[in-house]
Formats: structure tokens, sequence, C-alpha cells
């Protein structure tokens, strides 16, 4: 009889949205996204940080103060470098995963890359105008944007080589 309690697919590519955001240097907000083709195989992830070849010893990550002094005008996006970082030049009618929904400069991306649906986990920027412009242009555009529930709250990954012997 096979495996209960293995991952959905949902839970698979969410999971691996959020283990992507783990290798994010923002001392504030990690986030990380998994894009999935209609067979169900990840064609890219990519979490934020700042572009090639710009160390993240070099450039502030503060939020606050003079905008130079900040991380906003450097970092790229969860969703940005996903879409870049895809091992495929055709995105279309792909899926997206992201703990957060997305912004709005990152939806003009999404929508232009022909990523067909928006999976998240928090909509807890919704009352902003960046979020209500993502979603306009998500509506417009057609690209389907559901919240996900997981049957689980938390995953454990355990690195100890012992587990395994
Ligand atoms: O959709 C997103 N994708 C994404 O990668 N980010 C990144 C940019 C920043 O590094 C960080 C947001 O920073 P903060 O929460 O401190 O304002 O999250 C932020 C959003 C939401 O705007
Ligand atoms: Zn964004």
């Amino acid at each position: 009889m096979k495996r209960k309690g293995y991952l959905s697919w949902d839970e698979y590519f969410m999971a691996v949205a959020i283990l992507s955001a783990q290798r994010s240097k923002d001392p504030s907000t990690q986030v990380g996204a998994c894009i999935a083709n209609k067979a169900n195989k990840i064609v890219g992830v990519g979490y934020n940080g700042f572009p090639l070849g710009c160390d993240d010893d070099d450039l502030p990550w503060g939020r606050e103060g003079d905008f130079l002094e900040t991380k906003y005008p450097y970092v790229c996006h969860a969703e940005l470098n996903a879409v870049l970082n895809s091992s495929s030049r055709d995105l279309m009618d792909c899926k997206i995963y992201v703990a957060l929904f997305p912004c709005n400069e990152c939806t003009k991306v999404i929508i232009q890359s022909g990523i067909k649906e928006v999976i998240y986990l928090s909509d807890k920027y919704k009352d902003t105008d960046q979020v209500r412009a993502s979603k306009k242009m998500f509506n417009m555009s057609g690209v389907k944007c559901r919240q996900l529930t997981p049957d689980r709250e938390s995953l454990l990954i355990n690195f100890v080589a012992t587990e395994y012997v």
C-alpha cells in the first residue's frame, strides 16, 4: 500500500518556494518562488536578492531613510528571479508558487511570461495600492490567483545523515 502523508503537488511546489527563500540575505523578508509547468515539472526557482555582480555586503539591506541607502532600488524580487532563472523560454500555462501575493512589478513579469496561475499563502499587503494594481492586472489578463491552505502547518528538513542508515 502506498505511503500516507506524502506531499501534494501544491505543498511540494510551495515547499520548494519556501526552501528557496532560505537563500535570501534580506534580514526582514525572505521570499521564494517556484514555477511549475503543466506536467508538474519545476522549470524555475528564485528568491529575493541583489543583481548578479552586486555584492550582498556592498549594498544596503535597510528599509528606511534615503531611498538610495535602502534595499528597495536594488533588490530583485523572487518572482522576477524565478522567471529569469527558468530553464525554459516558454512559461505559457505554467503556475507560480509564492508565499506572498506578488507586487505590481512582478505581476507584469508574470503576465508577460505566459504564466496562468498564481498560488500564494499570504496576502498581507492586500490593502496596498501595489497589490490592488496586481489584482486588477491579473483579472484583466485572465491569470487565476488562488490562496493555498495546506493540510500541514510545517515540514521538517532533517540534515542528520543517520536518519538514512
Ligand atoms: O512579491 C514580492 N517579492 C519579493 O521578493 N519581495 C521582496 C523584496 C524585498 O527584499 C522584500 C520586502 O521587504 P520588506 O518586507 O522589508 O519591505 O521582499 C517582496 C514582494 C512583495 O512586494
Ligand atoms: Zn515583486
